[in-house]
């Protein structure tokens, strides 16, 4: 029988361990979730007919304070992927010095199926559900996959209706209206941006001979293309569930994105638009974006991307992970083998849930910074993080992933020993 994610995430502490000094005690306590619900949510559809969709929210751990973590909205949703997913929210947090412990959430759900309505009632009576789970001193969800300000502005509504008061902090991920930060949407691509910047000149690589594939094109995929597109970066292919496009000479990620934005369909850019359309491209699929020939691959869709199976096809000579969980445990080990080096995501991917902590901050403050004071505290964090986890890995010859536990474990073995 294959591993289940929450196996193979778990591995990822077994590594680690190896390379603290921990105590038995303060291992027991990371090895299971503090609490998980299971909800049923009856929507009324536009047609009349009651649909009970299944909910899920998973608090793992709040050693360094209130849990945090997205909700996803995704068909294949289920209790053992949203532990992970909260598993990997506590290291994330530790890993960037945030005073959050992990939780994540999620409703099974194709949220493309449903009208504009229905998602808005799915939205409230998911919250509903949990209402007394979370809170801004005890949980703080955020948008995830296929989630979005808009949806988390009817659940913040929701929450504070059920409240009977305004509870700005109990949800980020906002709209601005309702106490969203500025910068927020852009905050993983950003934060993904300047660990890669960190990180060139000490791979010895120069942004303006590199080659970059990225899969997945939505909230944190085009931020992360755009952002190195802009900065010379040659981001030669992108793709989204449905298929990707390849372009030797390089995308124009601006145009993709407003292609996207209206028609919903990116490859429509090389094939309709008469600027675009000289450009040489060719249509390739997901499973060909992750095997080709370029200098950084970046995952920004789903987990469980790269695997045994493919790990020996991938040509990237770096891995950048932005999705949560796109590299197996046994692709890692075969992606090491080959002297590919993989960039884990609970740091690559961290710049969300920092500027998650930095809105929570605004709305209990009630003091609203500049779009320029967000991204110079998350550049600030994520270069002195990149650097502290890199030298991690130097100092004792581990891979970058091991390195991030690493110091995400001393963080929390710290709060461990404080209350005992
Ligand atoms: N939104 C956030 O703030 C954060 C998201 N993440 C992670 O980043 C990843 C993507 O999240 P978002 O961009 O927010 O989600 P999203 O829903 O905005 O976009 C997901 C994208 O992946 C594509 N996709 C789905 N299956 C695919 C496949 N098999 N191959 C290629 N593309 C596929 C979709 O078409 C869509 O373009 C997830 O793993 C998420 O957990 C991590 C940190 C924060
Ligand atoms: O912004 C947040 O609180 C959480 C973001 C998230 O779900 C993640 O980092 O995977």
């Amino acid at each position: 029988m294959s591993e289940s994610l929450f196996e193979q995430a778990s591995k990822r502490l077994a590594d680690a361990i190896a390379h603290v000094d921990i105590s038995e005690e303060a291992i027991e306590c990371l090895k299971f979730p503090k609490a998980s619900l299971q909800v049923s949510i009856p929507v009324r559809m536009d047609d009349g007919s009651l649909q009970v969709f299944q909910g899920y929210r998973v608090r793992y751990n709040d050693l360094r304070g209130p849990t945090k973590g997205g909700i996803r909205f995704h068909p294949d949703v289920n209790m053992d992927e949203v532990k992970s997913l909260a598993f990997w929210m506590t290291f994330k947090c530790a890993a960037v010095s945030l005073p959050f412990g992990g939780a994540k959430g999620g409703v099974a759900v194709d949220p493309k199926q449903l009208s504009k309505f229905e998602l808005e009632r799915l939205s409230r009576g998911y919250i509903n559900a949990i209402a007394d789970f979370i809170g801004a001193d005890v949980d703080i969800p955020a948008p995830d996959v296929q989630t979005n300000a808009t949806i988390i502005g009817w659940m913040i509504n929701e929450y504070s209706n059920i409240q009977r008061k305004l509870c700005p902090a109990a949800i980020t991920g906002k709209p601005l209206a309702m106490g969203g930060s500025l910068g927020r949407e852009s905050a993983t691509g950003m934060g993904a941006f300047f660990a890669i910047e960190t990180l060139m000149p000490l791979l010895g690589m120069d942004r303006h001979q590199t080659t970059v594939a990225v899969q997945g094109f939505g909230n944190v995929g085009t931020a992360i293309a755009d952002a190195l597109g802009k900065a010379g970066y040659r981001v030669v292919a992108v793709s989204d569930s449905r298929g990707g496009i390849y372009a030797k000479q390089g995308l124009d990620i601006p145009s993709i994105i407003r292609y996207k934005q209206s028609t919903r369909n990116f490859q429509a850019v090389y094939c309709q638009d008469s600027v675009c359309s000289i450009v040489e491209h060719e249509t390739i699929s997901n499973q060909d974006l992750l095997k080709l020939d370029v200098d950084i691959l970046i995952p920004a869709a789903l987990e469980n991307q790269i695997t045994e199976h493919n790990a020996t096809e991938i040509r990237a000579k770096y891995i950048f992970e932005i999705a949560n969980g796109p590299v197996t445990p046994s692709a890692d080990a075969i992606l090491e083998r080959r002297g590919i080096q993989v960039f884990p995501d609970i740091l690559i991917n961290a710049g969300g849930v920092t500027v998650s902590y930095f809105e929570w901050v605004q709305n209990r403050s009630g003091l609203y910074w500049t779009l320029e004071e967000v991204n110079a505290r998350l550049k600030q964090s994520m270069v002195n993080e990149t650097l502290k986890i890199w030298q991690i890995a130097q100092l004792k010859q581990i891979s970058m992933r091991t390195a991030a536990y690493v110091h995400a474990l001393t963080r929390l073995s710290e709060a461990i020993s404080a209350k005992s």
